[in-house]
Parts: structure tokens; C-alpha cells; sequence
């Protein structure tokens, strides 16, 4: 009963519409004439991961043309090494990732120039050990691991210009008094927060300076009586915050601590009957961000039929197993 889908508590429960989630993916390419799809130009290599990912969770990888997408890819990687959101962007930690974690699931490493990239990616280190997410210098906890992530997926995370005892030092001055991790040091616990900084101490082995009972106290007090989960406490629950929270008790042994079969009726509530796709609650319009995160998280739940998911990096179990990063 915990970790079975929903329909072991409840015949009438609704069930994964997995064919339609495909044709949902496979449809958002096509929609060039709708404004939304041209305002979201700047997320396109993002979106691309989010589809593709999806996809590989469903089981279904050749929905999507490969050598199309790895050519497109390849078009937004600058000089710097890093990629933008769409051909001539400019570079972002955040694009980068995504252009990365998509070449690795394809196993294509080979059509982009992998030293540029360790190099634009080092070159966003601070002196406290925090990483920018681009030449502007913001800086925010996802960047870290966007930035340690992507270094770990290279397999370059020995590179001798990196500093990583004091990128602990900053991740462990954003942990606060309830647990939680915040987007800098002092900034309000929120679970997407404390998933980028659980992910960051997990690749580097130092999930020591987390106390895990507290913090999956924490965590677990996400969820509502509706089943959801929301990011802070007093916020509205939504799918996304199924991965956030999820992966992050996963990483500590913990995801028991939530209710499995009422989160997996909340995220299968939230699917677009009509269109396909996954939205942030039930009732509002779906999106591939929202379609991931719910389907990753119900792989994450034990969902029959779905593709294990990889809780630190978002990626096939069977993609970070053939490049030797399942040790954790
Ligand atoms: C619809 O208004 C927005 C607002 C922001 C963004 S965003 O900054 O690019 N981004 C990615 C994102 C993509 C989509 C999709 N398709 C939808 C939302 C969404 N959010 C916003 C969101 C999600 N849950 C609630 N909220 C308000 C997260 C955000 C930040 C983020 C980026 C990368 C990885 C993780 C998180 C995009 C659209
Ligand atoms: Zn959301």
C-alpha cells in the first residue's frame, strides 16, 4: 500500500495517462504560431531537458527526434563553453546544465567541446566559494549546484581550479536554525533551496553537516491535507515541489516520511485529461516544467511502469549507472 500507485486505495483513482504525456511533448515543438512559444524562446534548452527527461521516465526516448535536438544543442554553445537558452543567448550555469544533462542521456558528449565547458563553469566560482549563475555574478544556491552538478557529471570535479572545501563552507552558512537552506546565507528556508543544497552536499560527500531528522521533520511538514506539497510553510502546494521535496528525503534515506499514496493521487489530479501534460495543482494549465517534475517525482514513488529516476541529478537511473555516478 505505500508505495503502490493510488489505485490500490481507490478503484475510481485516476491513473497516468502516459500516451498522452508523450504526444504532449512531442506536440510543443509544433505550437510555433502561439505567442507563449516564442516568449519562452530564452527557456528553450531548459525545455528541451524537461521534455526529454519526461520522455525517459515514460519509457519512450524515441519520441523525440535525437540527432535533431544534439544539432540544435550544439548551435547554442558559445566560445566561452557555455550555453545559452537558444542559439545567441547569452550563457547561463542553467542552460549549460540542461545542454549537458541532455548530450550525457543521449550519450553524445562527443558533438560539444567538454574542456570549454569545464572551463566556463569554473570560471563562475567566487572567492567564498559560491558560483554565479553567468557573467553578471548573481549568486543563489542553485547556481552551486547547477555549477557541481554539471562539474560531476563531466567526471571533472578533481579540476585543481575548483575549491571545494569552501563551496561546502557557503552551503553549510545557507543551512538555518529549522534545518531548512535558504538562496544565501540568512535567506528562508525553501524546499527547492533545500534540494539544490542536499544535492550539492550529496555529490560531494558531505551530507554529514545535515542533520536529517530535522530536516526530514521539515520536509514532511510539507505536505497538506490534500495530499500535496508546498515549498514553505503557509504556501499553496504544487507538483513541483514533489520533486523538490521528494529527491531531498530520498538523498537521506527518507522518503517514508511522506504519503505516498496521497501525493500520487494529488500529482495524477493535476494532469490536462484533454491536452496531456502535468500543471502546477489540479485545474490549471500544463506545462513541461510541471510535466517533469510530477512524473519524476511518481518514478520517485514507485509509479508501475515508470523509469527509475536518479534523486540528485533528474536523470535516468540506468544514464548516471553507465557513467559510474550511482554510488551514493
Ligand atoms: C510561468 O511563469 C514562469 C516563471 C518562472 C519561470 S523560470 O524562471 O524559467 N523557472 C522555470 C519554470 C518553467 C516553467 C515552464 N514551462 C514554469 C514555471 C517555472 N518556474 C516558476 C514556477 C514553478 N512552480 C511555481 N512557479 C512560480 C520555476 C522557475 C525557476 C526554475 C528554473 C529552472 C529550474 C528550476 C526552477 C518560467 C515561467
Ligand atoms: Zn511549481
Amino acid at each position: 500500500l505505500v508505495n503502490g500507485s493510488s489505485s490500490t486505495l481507490d478503484p475510481l483513482a485516476p491513473e497516468l495517462l502516459m500516451d498522452l504525456h508523450v504526444k504532449y511533448i512531442q506536440a510543443l515543438d509544433t505550437k510555433k504560431n502561439d505567442l507563449e512559444y516564442w516568449l519562452t524562446e530564452h527557456l528553450r534548452v531548459n525545455g528541451i531537458y524537461w521534455g526529454i527527461t519526461a520522455l525517459q521516465i515514460l519509457g519512450h526516448p524515441e519520441a523525440l527526434d535525437q540527432e535533431q535536438i544534439v544539432e540544435y544543442l550544439v548551435k547554442c554553445q558559445h566560445e566561452n563553453g557555455g550555453f545559452g537558452g537558444h542559439i545567441d543567448h547569452d550563457t547561463h550555469i542553467l542552460s549549460t546544465l540542461s545542454a549537458v544533462q541532455v548530450l550525457i542521456t543521449y550519450d553524445r558528449l562527443d558533438a560539444i567541446n567538454v574542456d570549454k565547458v569545464v572551463d566556463y563553469v569554473v570560471s563562475l566560482q567566487n572567492e567564498d566559494g559560491s558560483f554565479s549563475g553567468d557573467s553578471w555574478g548573481e549568486t543563489d544556491t542553485r547556481f552551486i549546484f547547477c555549477a557541481i552538478n554539471c562539474l560531476s557529471l563531466l567526471k571533472r570535479l578533481d579540476d585543481k581550479r575548483l575549491d571545494l572545501p569552501k563551496t561546502i563552507d557557503y552551503i553549510v552558512r545557507c543551512r538555518n536554525f529549522d534545518g531548512g537552506f535558504g538562496s544565501s546565507p540568512g535567506g528562508e528556508s525553501h524546499a527547492a533551496q533545500v534540494y539544490v543544497c542536499v544535492g550539492t552536499l550529496t555529490i560531494l560527500n558531505a551530507l554529514h553537516h545535515i542533520d536529517a531528522d530535522q530536516l526530514g521533520w521539515w520536509l514532511s511538514e510539507r505536505q497538506l491535507k490534500n495530499g500535496g506539497l508546498n515549498g514553505r510553510p503557509e504556501k499553496l502546494e504544487d507538483v513541483c515541489y514533489s520533486w523538490w521535496v521528494l529527491s531531498s528525503l530520498s538523498m537521506m534515506r527518507r522518503v517514508h516520511w511522506i504519503d505516498a499514496p496521497k501525493l500520487t493521487l494529488f500529482i495524477l489530479e493535476a494532469q490536462d485529461t484533454e491536452t496531456g501534460g502535468i500543471a502546477d495543482r489540479p485545474g490549471n494549465l500544463p506545462d513541461v516544467f510541471h510535466t517533469n517534475f510530477g512524473i519524476a517525482g511518481l518514478s520517485l514513488l514507485g509509479y508501475p511502469g515508470l523509469v527509475a529516476v536518479d534523486p540528485v541529478y533528474c536523470m535516468p537511473r540506468h544514464v548516471i549507472q553507465r557513467i559510474g555516478l550511482d554510488k551514493h
